[in-house]
């Protein structure tokens, strides 16, 4: 079997709010993006590295990768408008019978034993998604409507790597854009594909604001990466 990586690097980190986008910014020395991209090279399945980049971005990569003397081998893609055209650019670039990751750029805590896990099942099973249960409570609120409890054992917090047989997202990256698309799991699943939830670590955080920067430095170091 072939294994693949999507690793969505395109956006723009707009909560963030600084001069640089997230993914470029320096955790332990090194840019957030290398962290991530050395995690899936350590994957016992080593699978093939598609990196996806906002053109403007593709020469400031380069010259990154220069100043670290990053080696990890990938090749880069340019992203979209939004993350969906994004994955739907690095998926153009896979030919053939496949299992792929997708993976946001800003989650450098994964582990390689995740990234395996989640590899086995999707090929087992047809896909596999990281996910957790919230540890607090939980409301909705609906506009014009008092806010109402919802019971946290049946929720879930979606992660990534998110990992499918390419089949299901060949298919299911042929339909237009829609806003809830906020994962692949949720593309996929519109396409009528049932998804499978897979345990998640906690440590696997986003990096969205500063504090989640400050927070991954912190679980870095305290795990001695
Ligand atoms: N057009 C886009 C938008 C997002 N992403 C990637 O998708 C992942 C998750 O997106 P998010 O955390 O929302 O990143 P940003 O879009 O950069 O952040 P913001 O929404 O705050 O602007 C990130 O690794 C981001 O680089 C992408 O590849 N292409
Ligand atoms: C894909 C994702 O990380 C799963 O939790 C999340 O949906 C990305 O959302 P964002 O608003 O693009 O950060």
């Amino acid at each position: 079997m072939n294994y693949f990586a999507i690793i969505v690097a395109g956006g723009k980190g707009n909560r963030m709010n600084l001069a640089i986008a997230k993914q470029f910014l320096e955790l332990d020395g090194k840019p957030i993006l290398m962290h991530t991209l050395e995690a899936f090279s350590q994957c016992a399945l080593n699978p093939k590295i598609i990196l996806v980049l906002n053109i403007h971005q593709h020469l400031f990569w380069e010259e990154l990768c220069s100043k670290h003397d990053f080696k990890v081998p990938h090749e880069v893609v340019k992203g979209g408008q939004e993350r969906f055209d994004s994955v739907r650019n690095g998926l153009k670039t896979i030919k053939g019978k496949a299992i792929v990751a997708i993976h946001d750029a800003v989650r450098p805590l994964i582990t390689p034993e995740l990234i395996l896990r989640s590899y086995q099942m999707a090929e087992e099973t047809g896909n596999a998604v990281t996910a957790i249960q919230p540890v607090d409570s939980v409301r909705m609120k609906r506009e014009g409507q008092a806010s109402e409890a919802l019971n946290r054992d049946e929720l879930f917090l979606i992660q990534t790597p998110q990992t499918f047989q390419i089949e299901q997202l060949k298919k299911a990256y042929l339909q237009p854009y829609r806003n809830e698309f906020t994962d692949d799991a949720s593309v996929v699943e519109r396409a009528g594909y049932p998804i499978n939830l897979l345990p998640g670590e906690r440590n696997n955080i986003k990096i969205t604001y500063e504090q989640d920067l400050e927070m991954a430095s912190f679980l870095l170091k305290k795990k001695g990466f």
